[in-house]
């Protein structure tokens, strides 16, 4: 039955306009135009096929995806694509690789710590990809504390050269994606050593591979670490281990944006902040929190439209069985998973001009927003990170059995994306740093210094910490004003107990130990705020479209009650609502859920994603779903012969066996 569309009747009780709430989720009409036709340019592509993927063994996968990546880049060079077209161009191909790292964290890492001489010199041959880099920064033995790395870099004099060492296992560089076996260039970061001092960690731009032979350079020992978690997955990516045995690079491949080593093997640091050494890793955490609307909105796609096509139970004289998608725990799992999507899709287009901003302000030496934003990035990669790979799991169950084939597309996509928790920092360690940021805040209230930008509700602290909701029915929590106020409330109240509570302690650092549970609660506490405000920040501006804002509205309100019904303990017992208002809450979240029923496909519609992006039978676009479900199974391999590999070997003398016992 090619050409029906089984979801028709969902499409046509949408209550707003799809073509313009897709522009919403593209960002603008040129991003929504450019999208699409870039992801129908790699839908149609045969070479870009990924249905096999799960059945491919490692080394297969691996050659596969460099084949698509070599793909990839020549139809990028032949179509001349902008840099805007090629990024999506690599988003639809949907394949982890070290592609990814080399555009992603190389060449940013050069931008960034690297000084004009060093751009002009680096960047146009990775720019033509005549090298190809990665970011050597974890080790065996450090990953989250950059500056316990042992990796040594110390400078030789007599030669002008840095000797590049790996003194210890625990020193090997471990993780970096591109590294194991395809990098011929890595920026290593290790100990500067001038003159037996040591002046903490710094990037080292340093060649790993021949560029005749791809045979490892003398001194260099480099590999893959292994096979990870989910067949198929993130194994296309070659994370790698690497050690150095006194490895001599020129002085001029230290990165010297931030600090010089000189011809006579003085130390000196330019005039800011040492902590733009980390600099690649606040880029990277801002396309990590867009990335994640993106994983979850693909998740909450599949299981909406599968939700609308299965049915079980309550059929009445004959006639169909409810769709799963009519009933009430289907929704309050599902719906505020579409609403999380959206509502990172808004943070993050927040957090990349906040980011751009802050770049502006570094060039023009302003480094007074640099604070804030390693806070915002670090808290909201933790944030939508954790409840993305939550999401697409419970996604999966929404699905039931069905959702754990990996035709449904959600097995690899969870495999691929959990990983996002622990790289570019463990999601706990990153809220340790927001809690840090919010302590030093509260500490300087009445200093006369201003808190700014996501802080600065923290201005009314007085108030906060003592105003009570004055929501009295359930419509009251429909005010935008009114959950601004109990989350700025609940917000202030936790980080302000915690600050009390580490003033009890004679030594700070033994006090933030020992607190670091409740800190990091206060930390999302803030980061939650910052989701619910800049979604109510987009909902002031102007949208046009029939219905779309009302249905953004509804969003909107269902991803902050639902917040506040899973953190219920947190806002009643810090007096921000008593338990009354907490199920009036309850109740406006029953009627949200109504309202979006009608208007849930077209929502997901509006995403528009490919059937060859999606990769899922389940998500289909015309819900199509048990057929090709069916027919999807007999492309099984065990399905090539009807009696399997083994019958012989084993099988069949276990039926005779038990036939000679039967004849006993
Ligand atoms: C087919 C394709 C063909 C071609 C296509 C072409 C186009 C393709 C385009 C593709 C593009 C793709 C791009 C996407 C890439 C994304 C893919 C992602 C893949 C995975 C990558 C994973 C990589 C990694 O994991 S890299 C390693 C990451 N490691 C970490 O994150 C370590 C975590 N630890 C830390 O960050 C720190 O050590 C920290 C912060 C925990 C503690 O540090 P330290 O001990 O030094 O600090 P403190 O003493 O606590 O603080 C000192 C001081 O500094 C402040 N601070 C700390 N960090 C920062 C910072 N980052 N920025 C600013 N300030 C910082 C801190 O707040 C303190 O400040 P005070 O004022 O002193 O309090
Ligand atoms: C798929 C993948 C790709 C990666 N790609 C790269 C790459 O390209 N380049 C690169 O350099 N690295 C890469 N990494 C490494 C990655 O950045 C690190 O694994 C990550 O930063 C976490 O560090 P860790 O492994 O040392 O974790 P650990 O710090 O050892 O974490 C272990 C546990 O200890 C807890 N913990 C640690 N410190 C504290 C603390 N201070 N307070 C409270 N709890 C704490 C953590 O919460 C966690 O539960 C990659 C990792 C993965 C999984």
């Amino acid at each position: 039955m090619a050409g029906v569309d089984y979801l028709a009747d969902e499409r046509n009780k949408a209550e707003f306009d799809v073509n313009e709430m897709k522009i919403v989720w593209a960002g603008s009409r040129h991003a929504f135009e450019l999208s699409d036709r870039i992801s129908r340019l790699v839908a149609s592509d045969p070479a870009f096929r990924k249905d096999n993927r799960p059945m491919l063994s490692r080394k297969e996968l691996f050659k596969n995806t460099l084949r698509k990546t070599a793909h990839a880049w020549k139809r990028i060079n032949e179509l001349r694509l902008t840099e805007e077209e090629a990024n999506k161009l690599r988003f639809y191909v949907d394949e982890p690789a070290f592609a990814d790292l080399h555009w992603g964290m190389f060449v940013p890492a050069i931008k960034g710590q690297g000084t004009d001489e060093q751009h002009q010199k680096w960047l146009p041959l990775a720019y033509k990809m005549q090298i190809i880099g990665c970011y050597a920064q974890t080790e065996l033995g450090h990953g989250s504390n950059v500056q316990g790395l042992e990796t040594t870099a110390t400078f030789d004099p007599q030669t002008d050269e840095f000797i590049i060492h790996s003194p210890t296992l625990t020193s090997s560089k471990w993780w970096p994606g591109g590294l194991g076996k395809v990098s011929t260039h890595a920026v290593v970061y290790a100990r500067l050593i001038t003159d037996g001092k040591d002046h903490g960690v710094h990037g080292f731009i340093v060649q790993l591979r021949s560029l005749d032979d791809h045979s490892p350079l003398p001194g260099i020992i480099v590999g893959d670490i292994g096979m990870k978690f989910g067949n198929g997955a993130y194994n296309t990516m070659d994370n790698g281990v690497l050690r150095f045995d006194h490895v001599r690079i020129p002085r001029n491949q230290m990165l010297m944006r931030v600090s010089q080593v000189t011809r006579e093997g003085k130390y000196k640091q330019s005039n800011v902040p040492r902590q733009l050494v980390y600099g690649t890793m606040v880029y990277v955490r801002q396309v990590i929190v867009s990335d994640a609307s993106y994983a979850l909105s693909r998740a909450v796609c599949i299981a909406t439209r599968y939700s609308c096509v299965r049915r079980q139970f309550g059929s009445q004289n004959g006639g169909a069985e409810t769709q799963v998608i009519d009933y009430k725990t289907q929704q309050n799992r599902l719906f505020p998973l579409l609403a999380s999507a959206y509502a990172f899709r808004f943070v993050s287009e927040w957090l990349k001009w906040l980011y751009t901003d802050v770049m502006q302000r570094l060039q023009a030496n302003d480094f007074s927003t640099l604070p804030e934003a390693h806070a915002c990035t670090a808290g909201l990669k933790s944030l939508t990170t954790s409840a993305t790979a939550d999401g697409i799991e419970e996604c999966r169950k929404l699905c039931g059995g069905h959702g754990y084939l990996c035709s449904s597309g959600l097995p690899e996509l969870f495999a691929v994306y959990v990983p996002a928790c622990t790289y570019e920092g463990d999601n706990t360690v990153l809220l340790l740093q927001v809690a840090r940021f919010l302590m030093k805040t509260v500490s300087q209230l009445g200093s006369g210094k201003k808190p700014v930008g996501t802080i600065s509700y923290m201005e009314q602290a007085e108030h906060l910490m003592k105003c009570r909701c004055e929501v009295q029915r359930a419509e009251d929590w429909l005010k935008p004003s009114v959950i601004l106020e109990v989350f700025e409330a609940r917000a202030t109240r936790m980080s302000v107990a915690c600050a009390q509570n580490l003033s009890k302690f004679a030594n700070p650092e033994e006090g933030f130990s020992e607190l670091l549970a409740d800190l990091v609660e206060a930390a999302i506490a803030h980061c939650q705020l910052i989701v619910v405000s800049k979604f109510i920040e987009k909902l002031r501006q102007d949208i046009p479209g029939k219905g779309v804002k009302q249905v953004l509205g509804m969003l909107c309100n269902i991803y902050a009650l639902h917040i506040l019904h899973k953190n219920l303990g947190d806002f009643v017992s810090t007096g921000c609502i008593t338990s009354k208002q907490a199920s009036l809450a309850n109740e406006q979240l029953r009627s949200l859920y109504s309202q979006v029923r009608p208007n849930a496909v077209a929502l997901v519609d509006s995403f528009n994603y490919t059937d060859h992006f999606l990769g899922s039978v389940l998500g289909r676009y015309d819900g199509n779903v048990y057929p090709n479900l069916y027919e999807e199974a007999w492309k099984d391999p065990l399905n090539d012969s009807v009696v399997p590999d083994g019958y012989h070997e084993y099988i069949r003398p276990i039926l005779k066996q038990q036939l000679r016992t039967a004849r006993l």
